[in-house]
């Protein structure tokens, strides 16, 4: 049987209201400080009023359904497999914290934020940047990801204030990181599952984000559950007009594990198509990561001893471990 997930009382994730934060540095404040509660209790929470319009949501979730509906020997033209830098086509792929990883039950067509031709770090070959492979077939799929992209982009950075805001930290600290971001948007499709199979092949492992968060646009459906710190999985169902943001391994290690980087899965159980577009906030691939604050209660941290945990008791350069991490699950071709 596939495992089952404790159905969620809406208030178990919290919804925070982004309002008040458009309005002045009193809204502000507030929503830093539910945004923060959140992130230390949880570590997701759902957004509302978030500024994207309800029509640029629904465009992309029909962009995903269109790209998904293209023949596989187009997809897989525009695999990642062929290139070194992990953007394009995963056709199943392998992720998770599980030792033994099996493939997952989703397919994806992922990209990173578009360098230009004459960018440095493309013609030098650096890990994690290349060409983004748009794929023939789909002429139109660029203007229409990167319309969408372009206002997710902006949202996150919004977010990354309150982020630094909660955190009491001068302002730009955060955003130093993201001089030449690596911000990456996921087309994901996860075919339904029956409840009878035998749980081995999930639509997404158990595993943490190696970003600094994520902002999560899922559809109608259901299936994305987040485990509590009693090792429940608790389901996160689709709430009307939000966004789902998490925590990822990058904003624990600066807030010293105050923050949370929650264990999560998907399991398509709805018997429907499952789509959900996942927008990464990843830094630079040169930014120092390392705690800027020190946690007052360091007993009190969520697990650490998983594959896609990142450390917090020397600093790294981000790109060498999110490399690091990309080529592990992505074994075909090494991206470090
Ligand atoms: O599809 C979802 O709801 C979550 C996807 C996810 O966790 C990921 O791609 O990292
Ligand atoms: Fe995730």
């Amino acid at each position: 049987m596939l495992p089952t997930a404790r159905k969620l009382v809406f208030s178990e994730v919290p919804i925070v209201d982004l309002g008040p934060a458009w309005r002045d540095d009193a809204g502000r404040a507030e929503v830093a400080d539910a945004i923060a509660a959140a992130a230390g209790t949880v570590g997701f929470f759902y957004v509302r009023n978030h500024g994207l319009a309800e029509r640029d949501v629904r465009d992309i979730f029909q962009t995903a359904v269109d790209f998904h509906s293209l023949p596989l020997e187009a997809k897989m033209e525009v695999s990642l497999k062929l290139n070194d830098h992990a953007q394009g086509y995963l056709h199943g792929m392998t992720k998770g914290n599980d030792a033994n990883i099996r493939e997952n039950l989703q397919e994806a067509f992922q990209i990173r934020r578009p360098l230009a031709d004459d960018d440095p770090d493309l013609l030098a070959g650096k890990p994690l940047h290349g060409r983004i492979p748009w794929p023939p077939a789909m002429p139109d799929l660029k203007p229409r990801m990167m319309a969408y992209y372009d206002k997710v982009n902006g949202l996150g950075y919004r977010l990354l204030d309150l982020f630094e805001l909660s955190l009491g930290l001068a302002a730009g600290t955060l955003k130093a990181s993201f001089a030449k971001d690596m911000n990456s948007l996921r087309l994901l499709h996860y075919p339904p599952q029956r409840p009878d199979e035998s749980g081995e092949h999930l639509g997404a492992r158990g595993h943490t984000d190696t970003n600094a968060f994520t902002i999560l646009a899922q559809d109608a459906n259901g299936g994305l559950e987040v485990r509590n710190r009693d090792g429940e999985w608790v389901a996160v169902p689709p709430v009307e007009g939000t966004l789902v943001v998490n925590v990822g391994e990058v904003l624990k290690v600066w807030t010293d594990g105050v923050f949370t980087s929650a264990v999560h899965r998907v399991i398509n159980r709805s018997g429907n198509e499952r789509y959900s577009i996942p927008f990464f906030m990843y830094p630079s691939f040169d930014a120092w990561i390392q705690p800027l604050i020190r946690n007052p209660d360091p007993a009190n941290v969520a697990p650490e001893d998983l594959p896609t945990s990142f450390p917090r008791d020397r600093p790294f350069v981000y790109g060498e471990l999110k490399a690091r991490n990309v080529a592990r699950i992505m074994p075909q071709k090494s991206a470090a």
